[in-house]
């Protein structure tokens, strides 16, 4: 049965396996003159639908999809210009196109933070084929502070387990555990 809603046009239709020897891409922002292009010599990782305010979604869907790669495989090779950082005060910041609105990358600029080095990129934005595929869905609750009704939870969540995207309300379990062994370390509390 087709759902009410939209999680991703990327992932409505049941989600593309990523190819083991892809090694990166080009993203396209959407103006259809002079486009921002970004080129990313990596696979990407981490890939996950994100439910947050924060993160760059088409029209109608519900949750972004955003994946992470090294900074140093992240070239803006066209139209630098057009990019401008949407709110400089965020942990993550992001890098959107001043004429479509399309978030091109996410920075963390913070050298103390757990995920220092990566940087955030909607693979979407990519003609190029291979890109991995998003493995679980991350604050999905947060929909709700973009206006979903809580109402519709329920089957947000069941949709998202159907297409083997495993809802949780914070980052994956690998992740929070990744981000606070280094908080941890970085605090003296574990020996590294
Ligand atoms: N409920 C908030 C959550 C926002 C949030 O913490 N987002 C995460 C995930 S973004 C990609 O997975 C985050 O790390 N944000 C840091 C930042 O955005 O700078 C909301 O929905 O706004
Ligand atoms: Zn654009
Ligand atoms: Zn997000």
């Amino acid at each position: 049965m087709a759902s009410a809603f939209s999680i991703h046009p990327s992932v409505d239709n049941g989600i593309q396996a990523g190819a083991d020897d892809f090694a990166g891409g080009t993203l396209v922002c959407r103006c259809a003159q002079d486009p921002v292009r970004v080129k990313i010599d990596s696979q990407s990782a981490y890939n996950h639908a994100c439910g947050c305010t924060k993160c760059w979604k088409p029209k109608g869907a519900l949750f972004s999809v955003v994946a992470v790669v090294p900074r140093d495989k992240l070239t803006v090779t066209d139209h630098a210009e057009k990019l401008a950082v949407v709110d400089p005060k965020a942990t993550i910041q992001r890098h959107a196109c001043t004429k479509c609105g399309v978030h091109m990358y996410g920075r963390i600029e913070n050298t103390g933070h757990p995920l220092y080095g990566f940087d955030f990129i909607h693979t979407e934005l990519s003609s190029d084929s291979g890109w991995s595929a998003p493995q679980f869905a991350a604050f999905v609750s947060s929909i709700i502070e973009s206006g979903a009704d809580p109402a519709i939870m329920g089957a947000v969540r069941a949709r998202l387990k159907a297409l083997g995207l495993e809802p949780y309300d914070c980052l994956s379990p690998p992740l929070m555990d990744a981000i606070a062994t280094h908080t941890a370390k970085a605090s003296g509390v574990l020996k590294s």
